[in-house]
């Protein structure tokens, strides 16, 4: 059952006011990941519960405790549920999303302000957050407006829960869902039939994408510490183990250029692709150029384009992020560091979890740092890990998102498998024993974490009415089962 004429008429009407909502949620810096920002994803919970209670939908905030990070207590930003409908004949669909944001400085390379959603004449929406996840998170809420402006009946009931940790390991969230599944029918999500989650991309910028599997992340920060202080090189470069030399060697011991990844028995545990799964491959819509183009330079590992989507999508990765710690400002400041704390984190697929790649980094970095010989001590710590998560594409959920895409894009979907991870979906799969839909209203070219993140505005109000017309399909199926 396509969405009624009016709604989506209703979307296209209105799409000014909703950018102008998508321009009040990326003005509040919500970062997760910086202590002095924390304050602002409380105030974005906070103003996101306001937007859901106008439009009907019943809330709570849920306090999640407190966490460590950088060596300082926080307290979590809450889980915000809400709930809209309880009719016994209509289906229940979970929405999940994120109200927190990557970091963003304007030093880091923007053109504009991050924190300030700007227009460009080419329909970006250009902003913190416009596609990673406020612009889906306002999709949603443009669906509720619609429906409350127009009288309409939401065609399924509808619960929600937002977090604004999922940037910074989802702490709290998954005993949040455990604990209300246990609850059975007194618990916040009883009833619920399936999930669905949007945050997540094309993998290009034409064709959309149902998408039915998320990498999993074990994130690490290995510390490499020796003077009591830092040093003037002129005075002691020659004369002592110097930190930053040992964590940089270290760290060059764990990829290779090519992304090969050096780690004894990560790469080894993922089975090669069948011969189906490489054809699977060659028939998505994709070429070299797509991530070319997305990346901004001509830097693809292969022009082989099964090569490079099963790098996205079905083998692990290691990235290396960052040194905390080192010298990195202008200038040319002659410093040895006391100690240096480098940043990398390992993608991971079926069958990895965390708990098994742990162990294997932490004995290969003590094995290399044993080879260098050297003075100074290394400590390797797990930040934030989550297991990877595929899900059924044939189920009825992902049966009315291709429906739903049809209507609107005119187009039959792609299937992808996300190189990102969202921690929680696993959770909700299995604590909820329901399917999991992701459903993108971005594309491969946004640039989510990166400077100058953007979402189009023809995906933020066809996303709009995506999301609003998969709700339809999914009521047309309850009505006839
Ligand atoms: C796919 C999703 N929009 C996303 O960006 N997830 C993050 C999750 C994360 C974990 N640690 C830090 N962020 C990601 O895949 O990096
Ligand atoms: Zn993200
Ligand atoms: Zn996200």
């Amino acid at each position: 059952m396509p969405a009624p004429t009016k709604f989506t008429t209703y979307i296209d009407e209105h799409a000014d006011s909703f950018i102008k909502r998508l321009a009040e949620a990326v003005a509040i810096p919500s970062v997760s990941g910086e202590g002095p920002r924390r304050k602002e994803v409380f105030r974005m919970g906070s103003w996101l519960e306001g937007q859901l209670n106008t439009l009907g939908v019943k809330t709570k905030q849920v306090d999640l405790g407190k966490h460590t990070m950088d060596g300082q207590e926080y307290q979590l930003p809450p889980a915000i549920l809400g709930k809209i409908g309880d009719s016994p004949n209509k289906k229940t669909v979970l929405i999940y999303g994120h109200y927190d944001v990557q970091p963003a400085n304007k030093s880091d390379g923007w053109d504009t302000d991050p924190f300030t959603l700007v227009e460009g004449d080419d329909g970006r929406l250009i902003g913190r957050g416009s596609t990673d996840d406020k612009g889906p998170i306002m999709g949603w809420l443009n669906v509720l407006e619609a429906h409350k402006a127009l009288g309409l009946d939401l065609p399924v009931n509808l619960r929600f829960c937002f977090e604004g940790m999922e940037e910074s390991g989802s702490e709290g969230l998954d005993d949040l869902i455990k604990s209300e599944a246990a609850k059975g029918k007194d618990g916040w999500f009883a009833g619920v039939d399936c999930v669905c989650i949007s945050d997540n991309y094309w993998l290009n910028s034409r064709t959309p994408c149902l998408t039915y599997g998320l990498r999993g992340l074990a994130y690490f920060k290995v510390t490499v510490s020796g003077p009591a202080r830092d040093l003037h090189s002129g005075v002691f470069g020659g004369t002592v183990f110097e930190p930053m030399t040992d964590l940089i060697t270290v760290m060059s011991k764990l990829v290779k250029s090519d992304g090969t990844i050096l780690v004894p028995g990560v790469a080894e545990m993922v089975p090669p692709p069948t011969k189906e799964e490489l054809e699977m491959y060659d028939k998505l819509d994709y070429s070299i150029e797509d991530i070319e183009d997305a990346a901004g330079a001509s830097i693809a590992v292969s022009s082989d384009k099964a090569k490079v989507l099963m790098g996205r999508m079905r083998y692990p990765s290691l990235s290396l992020h960052g040194i905390e710690g080192a010298f990195y400002g202008a200038g040319a400041k002659t410093v040895i560091p006391a100690s240096v704390s480098g940043k990398f984190s390992i993608r991971l697929v079926p069958p990895q979890t965390p708990e098994q790649i742990e162990p294997l980094v932490q004995k290969y970095l003590e094995f290399e740092f044993g080879k260098l010989n050297t003075k100074n001590k290394m400590t390797v710590e797990n930040l934030h890990g989550g297991k990877p998560w595929m899900a059924d594409h044939k189920h009825w959920s992902f049966e009315a998102a291709k429906k739903a895409t049809e209507a609107v894009y005119g187009r039959a979907p792609d299937y992808t498998r996300e190189g990102g991870s969202i921690p929680v979906t696993l959770t909700f799969a299995e604590s909820l024993g329901v399917n999991v839909l992701l459903l993108p209203m971005g594309r491969g070219d946004d640039g989510a974490h990166s400077t100058n993140e953007k979402l189009d505005k023809s995906n933020y109000i066809e996303g709009t009415k995506l999301l609003g017309t998969y709700l339809y399909e999914v009521g047309a199926i309850s009505q006839n089962a």
